[in-house]
This record gives C-alpha cells, structure tokens and sequence, in this order.
C-alpha cells in the first residue's frame, strides 16, 4: 500500500515538475491589439504575463475595469492583466514578446532596458522588414527571436479588443538561442506555433501578405473578406508580389508567389481573418503613421537601390502616405469642432 502511495506521489511529482517548468514570466512590451490578444492567452495557459504601454487611457481602463475582449462567437468577456508604462515596470522576465508597431521598436527596446538581463530572451512578432536589425542593436544576437504572425485582434477602444478567427506564429531564434522551451511555452497556451529553419524567408513571405492585403484594404475601404470579392484583386496582388519577388532574387530571398496567393486565399476566408480589417487600417482610422515604409515603401526602396523599379510597391507607399495626412487633418478637424 504504502509503495503504490509513493509511486503515485512520484508521478503526480514529476507532472507537476514538468508542468511547473513550462511557466513562464512573461512581459508583452506593446499591449495593443495584437499584444493583449497573445498576452490573455497566455495567461489562461498559466504564464505570469505583464502587458507594458504607453497609452494611458488604455492602461487605466485594463487596472480598473479589466481587459474586455469581444469574441466573434458574441461572447464578450474581462481579463485582469497587470499593465503598466515602461517607466513603471521592474522585475526579470524569461521573455519579452515585442508588439508594438514596426516604426515604435527602437524606443520601446531604449525603454525597457532596464528589465532586460543576459537570460532575457526577446521575441519580435511584428510585422514589416528591419525588426532583427532594430534588436541588434539593443541585444546579443543569441537573446533574439523572430516570428510572424497570423493572429489578428482589433483595439475599438481603450481596454476594449475585438478577435476574430484563429491563427499561428512561426518563429527562429536568429543567433544560437534554444528556441525550444518558447515553441512549447506558446503552444500551452494554444498559439499555434511552429520552429521555422527559414525565418527570414517566412518575414518576407509575411511581408509579401501585408503587402497586399495591408495598403489594399485601406485604398479600397474593404475588410479581408471584402477585398478577397473585388474582381481584379488576384491581378492587383500579382502585380505587388512579381515585384517583391523580383527584388528577393536580388537579395538572396525566395519569395514564392504561389505560396503566397494560396495563404491569402485562406485568409480571406470568416474563420481566419476574413472579417478583420488589418493593422494599417486601424492605424489609418486612429490617425496614426502606419508601418507602409516597412512594407510595399522597403521593397520600393530596395528597387530604387538596385536599379529596378517598382511601380507598384512605390505608387502604394505613396498613396498610403496621402492617406495618412488626409485622415489626420479629417480627425484633427473633428476635434476641433468637438472642443467648441
Ligand atoms: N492587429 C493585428 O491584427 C495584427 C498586427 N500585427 C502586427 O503586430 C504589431 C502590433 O500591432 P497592433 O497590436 O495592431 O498595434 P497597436 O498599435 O494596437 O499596439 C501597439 C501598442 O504598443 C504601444 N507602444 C508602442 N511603443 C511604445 C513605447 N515605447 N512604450 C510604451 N508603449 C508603446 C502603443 O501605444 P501607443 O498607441 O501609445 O503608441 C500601442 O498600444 C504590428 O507590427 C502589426 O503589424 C500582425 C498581425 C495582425
Ligand atoms: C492579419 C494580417 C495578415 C492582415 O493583413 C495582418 O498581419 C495585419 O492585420 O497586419
């Protein structure tokens, strides 16, 4: 009796070991949209998550009212998620998730300086070229990870997100970090992720994607399923991705159009992220820069490097610029009506 009592207490032990082990402490430095979205599930999987912001309309309504997110089921339900401004975070942390916007992460690495350590490791989901880049100039290459993303989520307002659909992460470590115990520390928490051998390839695969259905959905007014109707929008993509791919020959990158037109054929589909409108949409909404000069504006800019051009991404970039100033000057003007 007493034998079978200790060998039950040594496998209740060893699960309880190897559960216990796979908790990590986790700060998501940019919680927005996508940020709080990764952060509640990963805190329903066990992580201690801390969400770091600078928006201080957002960061008082989650401390107050909790984080509400809106599922496309209907349900809408809270999340009681620590988050604070970078100033006011402390601690160490196994991992950093990086999701602000591509523009916004050289400020945020300055920012947190203070809580990374050598054993800190630091994962870059968002999206656009030059993020490695950015990190290695804060960091040990053998601290970096890097991923893309098809997880989507939309902030309606402060403390406020809406999800849609489902998603997954594909992610490398860059120097000779193991990206192991992440791969599996994310997957508790369902995030679908998978070891790439290829991240660089995947970052302008993903890249190729936004691309397209980022600056599109924007010029066009349409969600991704919306724009997945228009008659010559398989045309339009081809048109930005034979350039993207054009300029990846000359970098050494293999871009595969095929495999891109099929990934945005799922995309547009409800359950994924047919009924989300992308970042750079909400960015134009909120009056804000958004991430086109890491997108069609960084392939147009390598085209003009190497003497190619690239009518399509270059135009884009430029239009997507025009856009940016007319809904400023639109919200601007709405502000002021709204103080008299
Ligand atoms: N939303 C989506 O569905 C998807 C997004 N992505 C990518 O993920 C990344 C994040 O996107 P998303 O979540 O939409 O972006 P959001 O703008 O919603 O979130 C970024 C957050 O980071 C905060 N932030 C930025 N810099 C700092 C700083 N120095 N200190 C404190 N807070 C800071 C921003 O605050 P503030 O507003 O005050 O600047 C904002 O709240 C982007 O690269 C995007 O392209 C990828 C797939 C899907
Ligand atoms: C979901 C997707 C792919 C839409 O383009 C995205 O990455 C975004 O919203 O920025």
């Amino acid at each position: 009796m007493e034998e079978m009592r200790l060998a039950i207490s040594g496998i209740v032990n060893k699960y309880l070991i190897a559960h216990a082990s796979k908790i990590m402490k986790i700060a998501i430095a940019g919680f927005g949209a996508l940020g709080a979205r990764v952060g509640v599930m990963l805190q329903q999987a066990g992580h201690e998550v801390t969400g770091i912001d600078g928006w201080a309309a957002h960061i008082a309504a989650i401390s107050t009212d909790g984080l509400t997110v809106h599922q496309d089921d209907g349900v809408t339900k809270k999340y009681y998620i620590p988050v604070m401004t970078a100033k006011e975070i402390d601690g160490k942390f196994d991992l950093i998730i990086l999701l602000t916007k591509t523009p916004q992460l050289d400020t945020m690495l300055t920012d947190i300086k203070h809580i990374i350590t050598k054993n800190t490791k630091l994962l870059v989901l968002s999206n656009g070229l030059g993020n490695i880049e950015v990190m290695e100039k804060h960091v040990n290459r053998d601290q970096i990870l890097a991923g893309v993303t098809l997880w989507t989520s939309e902030l309606i307002n402060p403390g406020e997100i809406r999800v849609t659909g489902t998603g997954s992460i594909k992610l490398q470590a860059i120097g000779e970090a193991n990206a192991k115990p992440i791969v599996s520390a994310l997957n508790k928490a369902s995030l679908n992720v998978t070891l790439s051998q290829n991240v660089i390839e995947a970052i302008w695969h993903k890249a190729g994607i936004n691309s397209v259905l980022n600056p599109l959905t924007v010029l066009l007014d349409a969600n991704i399923a919306e724009f997945g109707m228009a008659g010559n929008g398989m045309d339009l993509s081809l048109n930005i991705l034979d350039e993207i791919k054009q300029i990846g020959e000359l970098e050494g990158i293999n871009v595969d159009v095929n495999a891109i037109m099929k990934d945005l054929a799922l995309l547009i589909r409800p359950e994924h992220a047919g009924n989300h409108y992308p970042s750079m949409y909400q960015d134009i909404k909120a009056g804000k820069h958004t991430e086109i000069d890491f997108l069609n504006g960084y392939f147009a800019k390598l085209g003009s490097e190497h003497g190619v051009p690239m009518p399509f991404n270059a135009l884009i970039t430029r239009l997507i610029h025009a856009k940016e100033d007319i809904e400023r000057t639109k919200l601007a003007k709405k502000q002021e009506t709204f103080e008299i």
